[in-house]
């Protein structure tokens, strides 16, 4: 009896695992099937590629953090050496990657109608942070861009002149006092707070002190937006299988508890100043005025309006996008002076020559178009270091590549290469090294355009930067 008991048992446990067994089987059959199935896509439309392998790609390296994105384009880009253009596939998600300086300008600027978004894949109703310029795309952005684009005019910046010059003096302060009791500086975390003063001050009002407050919340949860986890690569991963898993699994953009913070104290700021009629010639003032026209007009037709979403969170991104990318810069800068003592003292003496020659003996606003050494200098740093490695664009429409018989259909998503056309030996020999003489007018004109774009190009180019 025990023995018939037992071998029922024994049998019913081998038919479940062998169901077990078969189903994992074909879940996995199925996911490796549907994850590899459009890798033949570039082969069909006969464009060069760079072989992926089942499941990955040519994301593998990258999906187990063997790999950074940088090393990921800038292979992909040596393996396309002599195309103009050529395809890879992240994850089951094939790629455009963009090689040729004329072709880029092309895609950038001429036919940028036909490229208006950058095609990163979000789900606003989980993000509400991202329905920002960054990530919106054609009918948003412009309206929004528009709004905004006085903030950065070159009247703007000169008011705000006063206010990063205080920030700098703090800054000074700080060190000196630092220098007293050691000779180690942290300049990457002096410098995001330095960069955390200035965007305070200059776009929201607010006086922040970061370098000497030890408990700043916009210094602790600005260093988290970016920072690389094992949600970032989720998301990443998510979205190049299919990006109706950001629906599905609900996965973030940014660490909630830092989009938490930034919600709620910009949305504070703004009531503030409305509660207590406070004016300012700011970005906060434009954010304002873009809210009675676009969010609480009565007159607009739903379709035309915005959200108080929409507001907020575009004064989410230019602290995102600025903190960023105006720190890593002035560290990198930083840090290739104090390698190159010829290069920091060449800065300094024309720093001198310019005071001299200004009667109060200090270098104002208008002394900066002056400082053409120094201009040499940054544009060398974001060369070598550009804050973004790679620009992204997404075909709105059908499009013909010019002189080629590719015809990309709507939706294919690009990558252009900035880290990689920035170290190319053709464009920029010995690249690794840093040269500020690459940026004189004689060097400049000798290269051709398309081969240097640390700010992007076109409409959708950084609104941070300014054409003096
Ligand atoms: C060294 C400083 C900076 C660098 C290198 C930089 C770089 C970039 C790059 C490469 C892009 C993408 C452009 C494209 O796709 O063509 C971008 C976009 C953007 N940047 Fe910057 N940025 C800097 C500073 C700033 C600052 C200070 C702000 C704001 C205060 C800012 C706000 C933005 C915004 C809002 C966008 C999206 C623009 C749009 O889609 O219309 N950036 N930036």
């Amino acid at each position: 009896m025990f023995n018939i008991f037992a071998m029922f048992a024994l049998s019913s446990y081998w038919s479940y695992l062998a169901v077990f067994v078969s189903i994992n089987s074909a879940i996995l059959f199925a996911f490796y099937n549907y994850c590899s199935s459009t890798h033949g896509f570039w082969k069909t439309l006969n464009v060069p590629y760079v072989r992926p392998i089942p499941v990955f790609g040519n994301y593998f390296r990258v999906a187990f953090g063997m790999e950074h994105h940088v090393d990921l384009y800038r292979r992909i880009y040596h393996q396309l050496a002599g195309h103009k253009y050529g395809g890879f596939f992240q994850m089951r998600t094939p790629y455009l990657m963009i090689r040729d300086p004329e072709l880029i300008k092309t895609i950038l600027v001429k036919d940028f109608m036909n490229f208006p978004d950058r095609g990163i894949e979000t789900d606003f109703s989980i993000n509400p942070l991202s329905l920002n310029l960054f990530f919106s795309r054609s009918k948003d952005w412009k309206t929004m861009r528009n709004k905004l684009s006085p903030t950065f005019t070159s009247g703007k910046l000169k008011s705000m002149y006063d206010q990063i010059r205080n920030c700098s003096d703090l800054l000074i302060l700080n060190l000196r006092e630092t220098l007293k009791e050691t000779d180690e500086i942290d300049f990457k975390s002096t410098c995001l707070k330095y960069s955390t003063d200035i965007m305070g001050t200059c776009f929201y009002g607010l006086k922040m002190d970061s370098l000497v407050d030890e408990s700043s919340e916009f210094v602790k949860y600005g260093k988290t937006i970016f920072k690389p986890s094992l949600r970032v690569v989720f998301r990443e991963i998510s979205v190049m299988i299919n990006p109706v898993f950001l629906k599905i699994l609900r996965i973030r953009d940014f660490p909630s508890e830092a989009s938490n913070f930034f919600y709620n104290t910009f949305w504070n700021i703004m009531k503030y100043r409305e509660e207590n009629n406070i004016v300012r010639n700011d970005f906060v003032q434009i954010l304002m005025q873009v809210r009675k026209d676009l969010v609480l007009n009565e007159n607009l037709l739903p379709e035309e309006k915005l959200t108080d979403t929409h507001i907020i969170s575009n004064a989410f991104v230019m602290f995102a996008a600025g903190l960023e990318t105006l720190s890593s810069s002035l560290s990198f800068c930083l840090y290739e002076l104090s390698l190159k003592k010829h290069i920091q003292d060449k800065a300094r003496e024309e720093i001198k020559s310019i005071m001299a020659k200004n009667s109060s003996g200090e270098i104002h606003n208008d002394s900066f178009t002056e400082l053409t050494y120094l201009n040499m200098i940054i544009s060398e740093t974001l060369r070598k270091y550009p804050a973004a490695h790679a620009l992204f664009r997404e075909a709105s429409q059908m499009y013909q590549i010019p002189n080629s018989s590719l015809i990309i259909a709507k939706g294919q998503k690009l990558v252009i290469p900035t880290y990689s056309m920035h170290y190319n030996a053709q464009y920029y020999p010995d690249p690794e090294t840093f040269d500020p003489e690459r940026f004189s007018q004689e060097e400049k004109i000798k290269r051709p355009s398309g081969t240097y774009f640390p700010f992007g190009d076109g409409p959708r180019i950084c609104i941070g930067k300014m054409n003096r």
